[in-house]
């Protein structure tokens, strides 16, 4: 069984993932894990904190020589910022409206905001996509591979739906992006929103799509309701900080088609054994992977902490007041897709090692090559 869990503050000194279940005798490189750190600090509208951090992970147990041992992996990442926080602040009284500040403050009855919103912040997604590299360095041992790129900002929109081969072609130009967006014309529109929202003292939120090729069929499960694997990545990227909505291959567009031209007709071939020609699915049905690409959508709202603040209401005086400012991002959606790969990987991780576990990356190997085998045979 895979497992996870993290700690750490926005501005404490670090944040702090411990993995157990990881199988022995998996290579991991390090530097693939600061590359997807490097990914998610990156992005057009992200604020000052980001010249300050410099993600690197350092690896505390759990991994000798390169190899994971099979024992509990330690992963670390400091806090840049951590020195800027030493003196006593003022307490934070005025509440966020679409951040955590009023519910939190309620709920684990803290009169200073800030001992919620250290926790709420995304700065722990970072933790969240050293975890997510982990779970990807194992999937890809089987082929698995897992991309994303950024098909809306601000009401700026993709003008088309692409095809795995086409998204696949302008892959490098999407890492390039300075939105993660593969149309030359659409990232320029996309940054003059941001633009306008930031000189406005306003932010923006967007939708980013992720992929996920050469996934075997038969992943997740329909036979209860928290085995399904379509729930489970639904849930995984609603976890992502600002997330309000998530689609699973033609998503919210299926309500409005027949079932003749929405349902992804089965074909048969020697070569390919079962496959299909449309895959408005997504890759899963009944709760469990068809053998057909993944294709998972997720809907940021716009970010919360504005310049030119919304009313709010002072948490000591009950007086009305301007809502907090805190130092922020106008968009991270380019962000938030990167953190998107991580839960995916992480969900089909634990859904991977539930049908294939073992204790070796060896064992792993051998349960995973007997049911491909299986497979061929049907
Ligand atoms: C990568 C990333 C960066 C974010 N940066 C900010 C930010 O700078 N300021 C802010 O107010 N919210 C930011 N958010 C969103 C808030 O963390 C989020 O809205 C808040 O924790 C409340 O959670 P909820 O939106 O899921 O309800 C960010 C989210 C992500 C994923
Ligand atoms: C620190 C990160 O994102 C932070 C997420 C965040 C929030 O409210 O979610 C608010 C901002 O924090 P700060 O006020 O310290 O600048 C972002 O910078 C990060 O992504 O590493």
């Amino acid at each position: 069984m895979l497992r996870y869990l993290s700690g750490g503050e926005s501005h404490g000194p670090g944040l702090t993932a411990v993995i157990d279940g990881i199988p022995s005798n998996l290579s991991i490189n390090i530097e693939e894990i600061n590359r997807d750190l490097a990914r998610r600090q990156k992005g057009y509208g992200r604020g000052d904190r980001m010249k300050i951090e410099k993600d690197k992970v350092k690896i505390l147990s759990g991994i000798r020589n390169g190899k994971t041992l099979g024992s509990p992996v330690t992963l670390h990442i400091e806090n840049l910022d951590w020195e800027n926080w030493q003196k006593p602040t003022q307490p934070v009284t005025r509440p966020r409206p679409g951040h955590g500040d009023l519910a939190g403050a309620l709920k684990y009855d803290h009169t200073d905001i800030r001992n919620v919103l250290e926790r709420a912040s995304a700065r722990e997604t970072a933790a969240r996509v050293a975890v997510g590299s982990i779970a990807k360095t194992l999937l890809k041992e089987f082929g698995i591979e897992i991309i994303s790129h950024v098909t809306c900002i601000g009401g700026v929109k993709l003008k088309a739906h692409y095809d795995a081969n086409t998204l696949k072609q302008n892959l490098g130009y999407v890492e390039d992006s300075q939105v993660r967006c593969m149309d030359k014309d659409v990232e320029e529109e996309m940054i003059r929103e941001i633009i306008r929202a930031k000189e406005e003292g306003d932010s923006v939120g967007g939708i980013f799509e992720i992929w996920v090729f050469n996934v075997p069929p038969g992943l997740g499960s329909h036979v209860n309701w928290d085995r399904k694997l379509d729930a489970r990545l639904a849930f995984g990227l609603m976890s992502i900080q600002g997330i309000k909505g998530v689609e699973v291959g033609l998503g919210f567009e299926a309500g409005g088609k027949r079932g003749s031209e929405f349902h992804d007709e089965i074909f048969y071939s020697a070569d390919k054994g079962y496959f299909r020609k449309t895959n408005n699915a997504g890759g899963i049905e009944g709760g469990m992977t068809n053998g057909a690409p993944i294709v998972l959508r997720a809907a940021m709202k716009p970010i919360p902490t504005l310049y030119k603040p919304l009313m709010s209401v002072d948490i000591t005086t009950k007086t009305p007041v301007k809502a907090g400012i805190e130092r922020s991002d106008t968009c991270a959606v380019p962000s938030a897709s990167i953190v998107g790969e991580g839960v995916v990987a992480w969900t089909l991780a634990e859904a991977f090692m539930e049908k294939f576990g073992g204790d070796s990356l060896q064992e792993v190997k051998r349960n995973y090559e007997g049911y491909m085998e299986y497979l061929r045979t049907r």
